[in-house]
């Protein structure tokens, strides 16, 4: 009781404290994650610290881990110079909303708290006397630097992440990371964001989510304590309250995934009269996070790593019927890694969005990063930045770059300078991660004792990078591995980044009660519903939402192209509500026809 005394009088309440209700076996999904798991109702909430694939490694309990020789790894802007070039690629395949779809996604089970931190609290940790604080790691730029040599930027901004023991939650010796979103694919993003559940994001009327006019279109609502400092006054002043204000294609997701609830409230009110605002809420709610899931696993998923290789691994099965494979003993979430290596699609992220007007002609481009932290000029934007996603992403050629925005100008308008991929590979070791060949082991059981090993994995063009870079094997970083990775047969990403997603689909389908292809969840579709579901596609989405969308790519993460046309919505497939048809409202719909 002192404790919690102690966390409330510090307002740490919604940091240190899992507040449990009782469960009730049939009760809907919670958003804040208790009661997942009726065993261990506590286990899967947004707060308490991460489950990991491996151990974690570490020097010095919380210090990024050092090279088998005991001296530092090599510096992580040096790595990405050396694996990663920088300039203009266009993917053969894909367009801007598979990395779009993908940073939508990341948000449900990672928070965006520790680069909050990095931004608005410690944005010090290049002046000399801060350095070596507890909580900086900065990237260190050398001399000979081929972009910065020629300014005086010798030091990108990076900090340590967030630890309990920071916020003083626990004095525990051991650092554990801290966590503010559920760690399995329930849209937190939308339903509990910030964690601060959902009733700061409901309207209370025919189970509807508070949304704002502006210039005839829906927004989510603005609100005092929103942060888009990169807003342009006084026309631009879009900034959401209750949701993640972040990267520009996040944000298109998080308008239409909003607006999409609402939709779908309004197709259930249509034909279910009788039903109140907290049904109306939980069924739409359950609906809008099954198509967004169903869109992620099969054709986000299919896209990234090719039917065949999904079908093998079990991920989408040929009758598409009911799934369940639930067991309460396995622990309730998405590990770490999972949400960290989805940064290797930094590498896909195109820096240019092509504009048109509401004619289809081409205006001109917009550096997509600058988008960041910008909602108001997105919300003023929204038809020309839907219409760019089209384009084709950064491609992953041979020769692997990333777009030169990325590369160095990964914070425009926040910091002068920042590099993400070697953000990526600084956090890697920050977070602890294990090196490389730990994971390689653990996911194939092959055992990597030198360099050469490495070449089913890797082309031996870039192990001879790697060799001086790293002198030893056992250094070489995950992320710095997957960049360079050869792409998968029959897909389009490297196999052992699909083994990660796939591991965390595994996990999440396993531990999820409330998974949506299960039949005996609460409040679980029926098997008609369910097939409604498969329906879902991106286009659908974005037809039924998006801004002057008439006509979309027959598949929405694929570049426009003979095989992948431009086709009117009229023949994109849509969910029929009938599937959810209440009997018992039949004497009120009658009455009303
Ligand atoms: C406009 C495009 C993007 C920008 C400007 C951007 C920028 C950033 C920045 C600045 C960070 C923080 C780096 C750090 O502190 O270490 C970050 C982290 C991250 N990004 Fe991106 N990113 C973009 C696109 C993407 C995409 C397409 C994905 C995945 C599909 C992605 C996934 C992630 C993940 C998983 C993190 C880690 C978050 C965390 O650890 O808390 N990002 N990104
Ligand atoms: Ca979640």
């Amino acid at each position: 009781m002192c404790l919690l005394k102690h966390y409330e009088r510090n307002n740490l309440t919604s940091t240190c404290v899992i507040d449990v209700k009782p469960c009730d076996p049939n009760e809907w999904r919670r958003v804040d994650g208790t009661c997942n798991n009726l065993k261990h109702p506590g286990k899967g909430s947004a707060q308490g610290g991460f489950t990991r694939v491996l151990p974690p490694h570490f020097h010095n309990v919380y210090e990024s881990r050092k090279a088998v020789s005991g001296e530092d790894l090599p510096m992580e802007r040096l790595v990405r110079l050396q694996l990663l070039g920088t300039g203009v690629s266009s993917h053969h395949l894909m367009n801007h909303n598979l990395p779009g779809f993908g940073a939508y996604k990341f948000l449900d089970i990672a928070s965006i708290h520790d680069v909050e931190n990095m931004l608005l609290n410690t944005s010090y940790c290049c002046e000399k006397e801060h350095m070596k604080d507890r909580g900086c790691t900065p990237t260190i730029i050398s001399d000979d630097d081929p972009v910065f040599r020629y300014s005086s930027i010798r030091c990108l901004n990076n900090t340590r992440p967030l630890t309990y023991q920071d916020y003083g939650c626990t004095t525990d010796a051991v650092p554990s990371m801290v966590k503010k979103a559920t760690p399995f694919f329930d849209e937190s993003q939308i339903y509990n964001a910030h964690t601060k559940g959902d009733k700061v994001i409901r309207t209370f009327k025919n189970g509807k989510l508070t949304m704002e006019e502006e210039d005839g279109k829906l927004f989510p609502p603005n609100g005092p304590t929103a942060y888009c400092p990169n807003n342009r006054a006084p026309e631009e002043t879009r900034c959401f309250e209750n949701y993640p204000n972040t990267l520009l294609p996040i944000t298109l997701y998080i308008i239409w995934f909003v607006r999409h609830h609402n939709y779908i409230c309004d197709e259930l009110a249509k034909l279910n009269p009788c039903w109140d605002d907290d049904r109306l809420f939980y069924t739409a709610r359950d609906i809008n996070n099954a198509i967004s899931n169903q869109i992620y696993f099969h054709e986000w998923f299919e896209a990234c790593q090719g039917r065949s290789n999904l079908l093998k691994a079990g991920i989408i099965t040929k009758d598409n019927g009911f799934r369940d494979l639930y067991d309460e003993t396995e622990a309730c979430e998405v590990p770490l890694e999972y949400f960290y290596v989805l940064r290797w699609f930094h590498l896909m992220q195109e820096s240019t969005a092509k504009m048109y007007d509401k004619h289809g002609n081409y205006v001109g481009d917009f550096p997509i990063l600058n988008g960041t932290f910008r909602m108001g000029f997105i919300a003023k934007n929204m038809e020309s930045l839907t219409k760019s996603t089209f384009n084709p992403c950064h491609g992953i050629e041979d020769t692997r770059t990333v777009s030169v925005d990325v590369a160095n100008n990964g914070l425009p308008g926040q910091q002068d300078a920042f590099d993400i991929p070697s953000a990526d590979i600084n956090k890697g070791r920050n977070v602890g991660l294990a090196p490389l060949v730990d994971y390689i082991y653990h996911f194939t059981g092959i055992n990597i004792t030198c360099f050469e090993d490495l070449e089913p994995f890797i082309p031996m063009k870039y192990i001879e990078i790697m060799k001086p870079l790293y002198k030893d094997v056992r250094n070489v970083d995950v992320m710095a591995g997957l960049w360079v990775s050869k792409i998968m047969k029959g897909g389009h990403i490297p196999e052992l980044l699909a083994h990660f997603l796939n591991d965390a689909w595994r996990r999440a389908v396993r531990s999820d009660r409330h998974w949506y292809e299960r039949p005996n969840r609460p409040h679980a579709f029926t098997l008609r519903q369910l097939k409604q579901i498969r329906k879902s596609t991106v286009s659908m989405l974005m037809c039924t939402v998006g801004d002057g969308v008439s006509e979309i790519p027959k598949k929405g993460f694929l570049k426009v192209s003979k095989k992948n046309p431009f086709v009117p919505c009229s023949k994109i497939q849509k969910i029929d509500f009938r599937a959810w048809a209440d009997d018992a409202c039949k004497a009120k719909r009658n009455n009303k026809n």
